[in-house]
Protein backbone atom coordinates (compact mmCIF):
# COMPACT_ATOMS: atom_id res chain seq x y z
CA UNK A 1 0.00 0.00 0.00
CA UNK A 2 1.42 3.41 -0.98
CA UNK A 3 -0.10 6.92 -0.08
CA UNK A 4 0.88 10.21 -1.18
CA UNK A 5 0.44 13.26 0.80
CA UNK A 6 1.01 16.78 -1.07
CA UNK A 7 1.36 19.62 1.20
CA UNK A 8 4.04 18.92 3.95
CA UNK A 9 2.61 21.73 5.99
CA UNK A 10 1.02 21.68 9.68
CA UNK A 11 -2.34 19.50 8.13
CA UNK A 12 -0.36 17.93 5.86
CA UNK A 13 2.30 16.78 8.07
CA UNK A 14 -0.24 15.60 10.74
CA UNK A 15 -2.04 13.09 8.38
CA UNK A 16 1.46 11.46 7.60
CA UNK A 17 2.04 10.87 11.51
CA UNK A 18 -1.69 9.57 11.83
CA UNK A 19 -1.26 7.08 8.38
CA UNK A 20 1.78 6.06 9.94
CA UNK A 21 1.28 5.26 13.76
CA UNK A 22 -1.69 3.85 12.58
CA UNK A 23 0.53 1.19 10.38
CA UNK A 24 -1.89 2.28 7.27
CA UNK A 25 0.71 1.65 4.37
CA UNK A 26 4.02 0.45 3.77
CA UNK A 27 5.23 3.54 1.70
CA UNK A 28 4.17 7.28 2.68
CA UNK A 29 5.30 9.70 0.28
CA UNK A 30 5.17 13.27 1.41
CA UNK A 31 5.95 16.36 -0.95
CA UNK A 32 5.54 20.21 -1.07
CA UNK A 33 7.10 23.21 -3.49
CA UNK A 34 9.14 24.68 -0.47
CA UNK A 35 12.77 23.51 -0.65
CA UNK A 36 13.09 20.64 2.00
CA UNK A 37 10.29 20.93 4.08
CA UNK A 38 8.81 17.30 3.26
CA UNK A 39 12.41 15.52 2.59
CA UNK A 40 12.62 17.29 6.57
CA UNK A 41 9.65 16.40 8.17
CA UNK A 42 9.50 13.11 6.91
CA UNK A 43 13.10 12.46 8.40
CA UNK A 44 11.68 14.03 12.03
CA UNK A 45 8.75 11.41 11.67
CA UNK A 46 10.94 8.47 10.29
CA UNK A 47 13.28 9.45 13.70
CA UNK A 48 9.77 8.74 16.28
CA UNK A 49 9.84 4.96 14.10
CA UNK A 50 12.03 3.12 16.61
CA UNK A 51 10.11 4.83 19.82
CA UNK A 52 5.96 4.99 18.66
CA UNK A 53 6.91 1.71 16.44
CA UNK A 54 5.93 1.93 13.30
CA UNK A 55 7.16 0.15 9.92
CA UNK A 56 5.79 2.71 7.42
CA UNK A 57 8.66 3.81 5.24
CA UNK A 58 8.19 8.10 4.81
CA UNK A 59 10.19 10.52 2.30
CA UNK A 60 9.62 13.91 1.58
CA UNK A 61 10.66 15.56 -1.96
CA UNK A 62 10.28 18.90 -3.21
CA UNK A 63 7.89 18.56 -6.20
CA UNK A 64 9.40 15.25 -7.62
CA UNK A 65 5.63 13.85 -8.33
CA UNK A 66 7.69 10.46 -9.89
CA UNK A 67 8.08 9.84 -6.17
CA UNK A 68 5.02 9.34 -5.99
CA UNK A 69 3.95 7.09 -8.85
CA UNK A 70 1.22 4.12 -8.02
CA UNK A 71 0.05 5.84 -4.92
CA UNK A 72 -3.29 4.17 -3.69
CA UNK A 73 -4.69 7.12 -1.84
CA UNK A 74 -3.56 10.70 -2.34
CA UNK A 75 -4.35 13.57 -0.01
CA UNK A 76 -4.40 17.20 -1.25
CA UNK A 77 -3.36 19.31 1.73
CA UNK A 78 -1.45 21.98 -0.53
CA UNK A 79 -2.29 25.50 -0.26
CA UNK A 80 -2.78 28.33 1.89
CA UNK A 81 -4.95 28.39 5.37
CA UNK A 82 -7.33 31.05 6.28
CA UNK A 83 -5.81 33.68 9.52
CA UNK A 84 -8.30 35.03 11.68
CA UNK A 85 -11.12 36.86 10.30
CA UNK A 86 -10.93 35.21 6.71
CA UNK A 87 -13.08 32.75 5.84
CA UNK A 88 -12.86 29.50 4.51
CA UNK A 89 -13.84 31.24 0.73
CA UNK A 90 -11.50 33.72 0.30
CA UNK A 91 -8.94 31.97 -0.41
CA UNK A 92 -10.28 30.44 -3.14
CA UNK A 93 -7.65 32.70 -5.33
CA UNK A 94 -4.55 31.06 -4.20
CA UNK A 95 -6.05 27.72 -3.47
CA UNK A 96 -7.75 26.74 -6.91
CA UNK A 97 -4.33 27.41 -9.05
CA UNK A 98 -1.99 25.08 -6.46
CA UNK A 99 -5.07 22.29 -6.09
CA UNK A 100 -5.47 22.27 -10.07
CA UNK A 101 -2.05 21.61 -10.87
CA UNK A 102 -0.98 19.07 -7.82
CA UNK A 103 -3.90 17.05 -8.76
CA UNK A 104 -2.94 16.84 -12.74
CA UNK A 105 0.60 16.11 -11.30
CA UNK A 106 -0.73 13.56 -8.93
CA UNK A 107 -2.61 11.69 -11.23
CA UNK A 108 -0.10 11.54 -13.78
CA UNK A 109 1.82 9.25 -11.67
CA UNK A 110 -1.36 7.51 -9.89
CA UNK A 111 -4.38 7.37 -12.14
CA UNK A 112 -5.74 4.62 -10.17
CA UNK A 113 -5.43 6.45 -7.01
CA UNK A 114 -8.65 7.78 -4.77
CA UNK A 115 -8.31 11.40 -4.14
CA UNK A 116 -8.83 13.28 -0.62
CA UNK A 117 -9.29 16.74 -0.66
CA UNK A 118 -8.70 18.76 1.89
CA UNK A 119 -7.53 22.19 1.03
CA UNK A 120 -9.80 25.11 1.21
CA UNK A 121 -12.34 25.95 0.21
CA UNK A 122 -12.73 22.65 0.14
CA UNK A 123 -16.80 21.95 -1.29
CA UNK A 124 -15.33 24.27 -4.61
CA UNK A 125 -11.67 22.61 -4.38
CA UNK A 126 -13.14 19.08 -4.52
CA UNK A 127 -15.57 19.97 -7.56
CA UNK A 128 -12.49 21.59 -9.30
CA UNK A 129 -11.03 18.20 -9.28
CA UNK A 130 -13.57 16.17 -10.24
CA UNK A 131 -13.98 18.67 -12.92
CA UNK A 132 -10.43 18.51 -13.81
CA UNK A 133 -9.55 14.68 -12.53
CA UNK A 134 -10.86 12.71 -15.32
CA UNK A 135 -11.36 9.80 -12.94
CA UNK A 136 -14.74 7.87 -11.70
CA UNK A 137 -17.05 10.27 -9.02
CA UNK A 138 -16.20 7.53 -6.65
CA UNK A 139 -12.72 8.10 -6.10
CA UNK A 140 -12.74 11.70 -5.01
CA UNK A 141 -13.36 12.75 -1.90
CA UNK A 142 -13.89 15.88 -0.09
CA UNK A 143 -12.49 15.75 3.49
CA UNK A 144 -14.98 18.05 5.52
CA UNK A 145 -18.05 16.89 6.86
CA UNK A 146 -16.11 13.90 9.31
CA UNK A 147 -13.91 16.77 11.36
CA UNK A 148 -17.50 19.08 11.41
CA UNK A 149 -18.63 16.05 12.85
CA UNK A 150 -16.06 15.04 15.40
CA UNK A 151 -16.55 18.91 16.30
CA UNK A 152 -20.24 18.69 16.88
CA UNK A 153 -19.78 15.27 19.11
CA UNK A 154 -17.15 17.22 21.52
CA UNK A 155 -19.32 19.99 22.22
CA UNK A 156 -22.24 17.99 22.58
CA UNK A 157 -20.05 15.55 25.11
CA UNK A 158 -19.23 19.12 27.21
CA UNK A 159 -22.64 19.74 27.46
CA UNK A 160 -23.60 16.53 28.40
CA UNK A 161 -20.31 15.62 30.68
CA UNK A 162 -20.42 12.37 27.98
CA UNK A 163 -17.70 10.31 26.09
CA UNK A 164 -17.77 11.80 22.82
CA UNK A 165 -17.32 8.17 22.18
CA UNK A 166 -21.21 6.95 23.61
CA UNK A 167 -22.50 9.97 20.86
CA UNK A 168 -23.67 9.95 17.39
CA UNK A 169 -23.64 12.82 15.46
CA UNK A 170 -23.35 14.26 12.22
CA UNK A 171 -23.19 17.18 10.09
CA UNK A 172 -24.03 17.52 6.50
CA UNK A 173 -24.00 20.38 4.13
CA UNK A 174 -20.98 22.98 3.04
CA UNK A 175 -17.60 22.92 4.91
CA UNK A 176 -18.19 26.46 5.44
CA UNK A 177 -18.84 28.66 8.81
CA UNK A 178 -22.34 29.35 7.54
CA UNK A 179 -23.20 26.53 4.89
CA UNK A 180 -22.91 23.20 7.48
CA UNK A 181 -25.43 21.83 8.74
CA UNK A 182 -25.37 19.46 12.01
CA UNK A 183 -28.23 17.23 12.15
CA UNK A 184 -28.98 17.99 16.04
CA UNK A 185 -32.55 16.34 15.38
CA UNK A 186 -30.53 12.85 14.42
CA UNK A 187 -28.13 12.83 17.34
CA UNK A 188 -27.98 10.62 20.35
CA UNK A 189 -26.54 9.92 23.38
CA UNK A 190 -25.93 5.94 23.01
CA UNK A 191 -29.48 5.94 20.75
CA UNK A 192 -31.16 8.04 23.18
CA UNK A 193 -31.95 11.46 21.07
CA UNK A 194 -29.84 14.54 22.90
CA UNK A 195 -32.63 16.37 22.79
CA UNK A 196 -34.02 14.62 25.80
CA UNK A 197 -31.52 15.47 28.09
CA UNK A 198 -30.52 19.59 26.24
CA UNK A 199 -32.23 22.12 26.24
CA UNK A 200 -33.95 23.96 22.89
CA UNK A 201 -31.30 26.61 23.91
CA UNK A 202 -28.34 24.75 24.74
CA UNK A 203 -28.94 22.33 21.18
CA UNK A 204 -29.24 25.80 19.74
CA UNK A 205 -25.61 26.77 21.28
CA UNK A 206 -24.01 23.96 19.78
CA UNK A 207 -25.44 23.84 16.37
CA UNK A 208 -23.67 27.78 16.26
CA UNK A 209 -20.63 26.58 17.71
CA UNK A 210 -19.66 23.52 15.52
CA UNK A 211 -20.82 25.56 12.67
CA UNK A 212 -18.06 27.97 13.57
CA UNK A 213 -15.38 25.21 14.69
CA UNK A 214 -12.96 25.94 12.45
CA UNK A 215 -13.07 29.89 13.28
CA UNK A 216 -13.07 29.60 16.70
CA UNK A 217 -9.51 27.18 16.31
CA UNK A 218 -8.18 30.38 13.75
CA UNK A 219 -8.93 33.06 16.18
CA UNK A 220 -7.61 31.33 19.29
CA UNK A 221 -3.91 29.87 16.86
CA UNK A 222 -3.60 32.61 13.91
CA UNK A 223 -4.06 29.90 11.63
CA UNK A 224 -6.21 27.10 11.25
CA UNK A 225 -6.45 23.43 12.98
CA UNK A 226 -4.45 20.31 12.23
CA UNK A 227 -4.85 17.90 14.76
CA UNK A 228 -8.43 17.14 14.82
CA UNK A 229 -8.44 17.75 10.55
CA UNK A 230 -4.74 14.98 10.42
CA UNK A 231 -6.86 12.71 12.53
CA UNK A 232 -9.81 12.70 10.50
CA UNK A 233 -8.23 12.45 7.21
CA UNK A 234 -6.69 9.23 8.83
CA UNK A 235 -10.14 7.65 9.66
CA UNK A 236 -11.34 8.49 5.54
CA UNK A 237 -7.62 6.78 4.55
CA UNK A 238 -7.73 3.75 6.97
CA UNK A 239 -11.77 3.21 5.51
CA UNK A 240 -10.10 3.31 1.85
CA UNK A 241 -6.95 0.71 3.02
CA UNK A 242 -9.19 -1.92 5.02
CA UNK A 243 -12.08 -1.61 3.09
CA UNK A 244 -14.55 -0.80 6.29
CA UNK A 245 -17.20 0.80 4.60
CA UNK A 246 -17.41 3.23 7.41
CA UNK A 247 -20.44 6.07 7.33
CA UNK A 248 -19.41 9.41 7.69
CA UNK A 249 -20.06 12.36 6.42
CA UNK A 250 -17.80 13.45 3.28
CA UNK A 251 -18.16 16.19 0.27
CA UNK A 252 -18.72 14.07 -2.83
CA UNK A 253 -20.19 14.68 -6.46
CA UNK A 254 -24.20 14.87 -5.78
CA UNK A 255 -26.50 13.94 -8.69
CA UNK A 256 -29.94 14.03 -7.68
CA UNK A 257 -29.65 12.98 -4.03
CA UNK A 258 -30.53 15.32 -1.74
CA UNK A 259 -32.06 17.00 -4.13
CA UNK A 260 -28.97 18.54 -5.54
CA UNK A 261 -27.07 18.22 -9.26
CA UNK A 262 -23.48 18.99 -10.46
CA UNK A 263 -22.30 20.31 -6.90
CA UNK A 264 -20.22 19.02 -4.41
CA UNK A 265 -21.32 18.92 -0.94
CA UNK A 266 -21.41 16.70 2.41
CA UNK A 267 -23.58 13.74 2.76
CA UNK A 268 -23.68 10.57 4.72
CA UNK A 269 -21.34 8.37 2.52
CA UNK A 270 -20.30 4.50 3.05
CA UNK A 271 -16.33 4.76 2.18
CA UNK A 272 -14.60 1.57 1.32
CA UNK A 273 -11.78 0.41 -0.99
CA UNK A 274 -12.79 2.18 -4.27
CA UNK A 275 -13.30 5.27 -2.22
CA UNK A 276 -17.20 6.50 -1.69
CA UNK A 277 -19.53 3.28 -2.58
CA UNK A 278 -23.02 4.95 -1.55
CA UNK A 279 -24.76 7.81 -0.57
CA UNK A 280 -27.02 7.27 2.08
CA UNK A 281 -30.33 8.98 2.08
CA UNK A 282 -31.07 10.28 5.87
CA UNK A 283 -34.55 11.58 5.37
CA UNK A 284 -34.32 15.28 5.97
CA UNK A 285 -37.58 16.92 6.91
CA UNK A 286 -38.37 20.11 5.05
CA UNK A 287 -36.56 22.23 7.17
CA UNK A 288 -33.45 20.39 7.05
CA UNK A 289 -33.98 20.08 3.13
CA UNK A 290 -34.51 24.21 2.90
CA UNK A 291 -30.84 24.55 4.24
CA UNK A 292 -29.29 22.01 2.25
CA UNK A 293 -30.66 23.74 -0.74
CA UNK A 294 -29.32 27.04 0.76
CA UNK A 295 -26.20 25.20 1.44
CA UNK A 296 -25.75 24.32 -2.08
CA UNK A 297 -26.68 27.85 -3.32
CA UNK A 298 -23.46 29.05 -1.56
CA UNK A 299 -21.14 26.49 -2.77
CA UNK A 300 -22.43 26.67 -6.00
CA UNK A 301 -21.69 30.57 -6.00
CA UNK A 302 -18.34 29.80 -4.68
CA UNK A 303 -17.86 27.03 -7.54
CA UNK A 304 -18.97 30.01 -10.18
CA UNK A 305 -16.12 31.56 -9.03
CA UNK A 306 -13.66 28.83 -10.36
CA UNK A 307 -14.65 30.19 -14.01
CA UNK A 308 -12.90 33.65 -13.21
CA UNK A 309 -9.64 32.65 -10.85
N1 LIG B 1 -10.98 20.41 4.79
C1 LIG B 1 -10.67 20.64 6.04
O1 LIG B 1 -11.38 20.24 6.97
C2 LIG B 1 -9.41 21.39 6.38
C3 LIG B 1 -8.89 21.36 7.69
C4 LIG B 1 -7.72 22.09 7.97
C5 LIG B 1 -7.09 22.80 6.94
N2 LIG B 1 -7.62 22.80 5.70
C6 LIG B 1 -6.97 23.50 4.60
O2 LIG B 1 -5.78 22.76 4.26
C7 LIG B 1 -4.84 23.64 3.66
C8 LIG B 1 -3.48 23.48 4.34
O3 LIG B 1 -3.53 23.96 5.66
P1 LIG B 1 -2.22 23.94 6.57
O4 LIG B 1 -2.60 24.44 7.89
O5 LIG B 1 -1.51 22.64 6.42
O6 LIG B 1 -1.34 25.06 5.81
P2 LIG B 1 0.24 25.18 5.81
O7 LIG B 1 0.58 26.53 5.29
O8 LIG B 1 0.80 24.77 7.12
O9 LIG B 1 0.69 24.09 4.74
C9 LIG B 1 0.37 24.18 3.39
C10 LIG B 1 1.55 23.64 2.61
O10 LIG B 1 1.21 23.61 1.23
C11 LIG B 1 2.41 23.84 0.52
N3 LIG B 1 2.14 24.19 -0.87
C12 LIG B 1 1.68 25.37 -1.37
N4 LIG B 1 1.60 25.28 -2.71
C13 LIG B 1 2.00 24.04 -3.05
C14 LIG B 1 2.13 23.35 -4.27
N5 LIG B 1 1.83 23.93 -5.45
N6 LIG B 1 2.59 22.08 -4.26
C15 LIG B 1 2.91 21.48 -3.09
N7 LIG B 1 2.82 22.07 -1.91
C16 LIG B 1 2.36 23.33 -1.88
C17 LIG B 1 3.09 24.96 1.31
O11 LIG B 1 4.47 25.08 1.01
C18 LIG B 1 2.82 24.50 2.74
O12 LIG B 1 3.88 23.75 3.27
C19 LIG B 1 -5.45 25.04 3.77
O13 LIG B 1 -6.08 25.39 2.57
C20 LIG B 1 -6.48 24.88 4.88
O14 LIG B 1 -7.50 25.83 4.80
C21 LIG B 1 -8.77 22.13 5.41
O1 LIG C 1 -11.14 26.49 9.57
C1 LIG C 1 -10.38 26.37 8.62
O2 LIG C 1 -10.13 27.31 7.85
C2 LIG C 1 -9.65 25.09 8.40
C3 LIG C 1 -10.53 23.88 8.31
O3 LIG C 1 -11.48 23.99 7.30
C4 LIG C 1 -11.15 23.53 9.63
O4 LIG C 1 -12.36 23.41 9.70
O5 LIG C 1 -10.39 23.36 10.61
Amino acid sequence: MKITIVGAGAVGATCADEIARAALCEELVLLDIKEGLAEGKALDMMQTAALVNFDTRITGYTNNYAASANSNVVVVTSGIPRKPGMTREELIGTNAGIVKSVIQNLLQHSPDAVVIVVSNPMDTMTYLTLQNAGIPKNRVIGMGGILDSARFKCYLSQALGCSPHDLNAIVIGGHGDTTMIPLIRYATWNSAPVSSFLSEAQCKQIVSDTMVGGATLTKLIGTSAWYAPGAAVRVLVESVVHDQKRLVSCCVALDGEYGQKDICLGVPVVIGKDGWEKIIDFQLNEQEQAQFNKSADAVRKMNDILKTV
